[in-house]
């Protein structure tokens, strides 16, 4: 049994034993949930300790923040309580980006308000703080995007060289770090050997305040000065901080004036940037300034086709087009939105289809009116039927096969505006079988309850309101 009072006192073991609850917490949630369902949500769960006698949780998304609150909040009251809490508390953070990429799930966690240790940077270190995800391999190329990408790869290829300073900026979650990091992989791969040293502006700020209060400037000077690639994020929140400017400067010379690459993201350019020291902007403007701009539709669904063919997601294509058309600005939040269809549809265990999709997005975003398809139809009914969709367009004649064929037939004569030539093209027959198909089921409606209650289940499915039986 673990102990939950002591947890409030001294940090260092709020660290360890809040990793022990956690071990135990997730064992509970796990006997509680499906395989899929721990997978898709618990898995990617960082312990962030607990604050003032609340367990802290972080995720990756407001989504997911969102979706921990509504369905699992019970559920992990309950885990701790089982464990001895009296009056369990548990809140979710989003994680940022960079502390995403920082906290692999074998790190423990730092103690809350306690800045995390660090060793002297060496190649596994390197590696460790790069998100192993963002390389260019996964970086899907537009429009949007292409330029800055361009600049991205040709610095990987002559660091210190082709652009230096190179400046990325653009809104939240358009793949500025991603792009840090892929050149950092890049070299790595290529010269293991290099120090990459990627940073927060905020991280860099308190190493700074630490190095002042621990009279270790010498250290902190080495560090920084001392590495081959230095990648540092949301520049922007160097304004109005005399002192890490100050520093920031000297560091930036000392690495540029020895060819040391460097690359710098914002969410705006350097003229934007108010109270930035003069000489610290022309800095920032010798090299290349590249923005990202949002994707556009078919660079949203290439990444989200990306996104489930990683993990492993079987999903068809019109639903992630539905996706990419509710999500249109930041890329963080369409992987949100993918990971929040994933999760609806095994949480109350229907296949994908449009309008799950668009009930799953319907609390987040505005309800979109979801014209049902053909091929949807079809999907559905195979996974009713419990047989591939192209059995069911086929030539089989099986009782089973041909009844499945009908209420498909049925179906999309019901929900759809297609005639019956097209609807007999599409399986391949003429109008006149597709006639008797729908006379068909419509006879047995009422007579057949088994059928009945399928066809019904179907319908429901189709225009979105299953969960008015299965209470989702
Ligand atoms: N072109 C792309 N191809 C594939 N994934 C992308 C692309 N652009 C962004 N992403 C993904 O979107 C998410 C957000 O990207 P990233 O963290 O790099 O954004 P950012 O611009 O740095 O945001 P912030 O300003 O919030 O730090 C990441 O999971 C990243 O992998």
């Amino acid at each position: 049994m673990v102990c939950w009072l002591p947890l409030k006192s001294a940090l260092r073991e709020v660290r360890l034993i809040s990793q022990e609850i956690w071990s135990d917490v997730l064992g509970y949630v796990r006997k509680n949930i499906t395989e899929v369902e721990y997978h898709t949500w618990f898995a990617p769960v960082k312990n962030l300790g607990v604050q003032d006698g609340s367990l802290v949780l972080g995720v990756r998304n407001s989504f997911a923040q969102e979706w921990f609150r509504k369905n699992y909040l019970k559920l992990l009251e309950d885990a701790l309580r089982s464990l001895g809490a009296q009056n369990p508390q548990v809140s979710f953070q989003v994680l940022p980006a960079a502390q995403d990429a920082l906290l692999l799930p074998s790190d423990p966690p730092p103690p809350p308000s306690l800045p995390a240790p660090r060793a002297a940077p060496t190649f596994t270190e390197n590696r460790k703080v790069l998100n192993p995800k963002y390389t260019f391999e996964n970086f899907v190329v537009g429009p949007n995007n292409n330029l800055a990408h361009a600049a991205a790869l040709a610095v990987a290829e002559s660091p210190g060289k082709a652009y230096n300073p190179l400046f990325i900026y653009g809104d939240v979650g358009l793949g500025k770090t991603h792009l840090m990091h892929a050149v950092g992989h890049y070299m790595l791969e290529r010269f293991p050997g290099k120090r990459v040293e990627y940073v927060s502006t905020e991280s860099f700020t308190n190493d700074l305040i630490n190095a002042i209060r621990d009279d270790k400037m010498t250290q902190f000077r080495n560090r920084y000065r001392s590495v081959d690639l230095l990648l540092v994020d949301d520049i922007q929140f160097l304004a109005g901080k005399e002192r890490t400017q100050e520093e920031f400067f000297h560091t930036f010379n000392a690495l540029y004036e020895s060819h040391k690459q460097i690359i710098l993201s914002s969410d705006r350019p350097p003229k934007d940037i108010q109270t930035l020291e003069g000489r610290l902007r022309s800095r920032f403007e010798w090299g290349l300034i590249t923005d990202i701009q949002s994707p556009e539709y078919e660079t949203r669904v290439a990444i989200l086709k990306m996104n489930a063919e990683h993990n492993r997601i079987d999903i068809p294509q019109e639903v992630l087009e539905l996706i990419a058309r509710q999500v249109t600005s930041n890329i963080r939040e369409l992987e949100g939105a993918l990971m929040r269809v994933v999760a609806f549809s095994s949480l109350n265990n229907v296949p994908f289809s449009r309008a799950v999709a668009a009930k799953a997005l319907s609390n987040v975003f505005a309800p979109q009116e979801v014209k049902v398809e053909m091929m949807d139809v079809l999907r559905q009914v195979a996974a009713q039927f419990n047989m591939p969709p192209d059995v069911i367009r086929g030539s089989g004649r099986v009782r089973e096969v041909v009844q499945a064929r009908q209420v498909a037939q049925y179906l999309i004569r019901e929900l759809t505006d297609h005639s019956l030539p097209e609807i007999g093209q599409f399986f391949g027959r003429d109008h006149s079988t597709v006639m008797h198909a729908i006379s068909k089921v419509s006879e047995q409606m009422g007579k057949d309850s088994e059928l009945t209650a399928a066809v019904e289940l179907l319908r429901r499915r189709m225009k979105g309101q299953e969960d008015e039986d299965s209470d989702a």
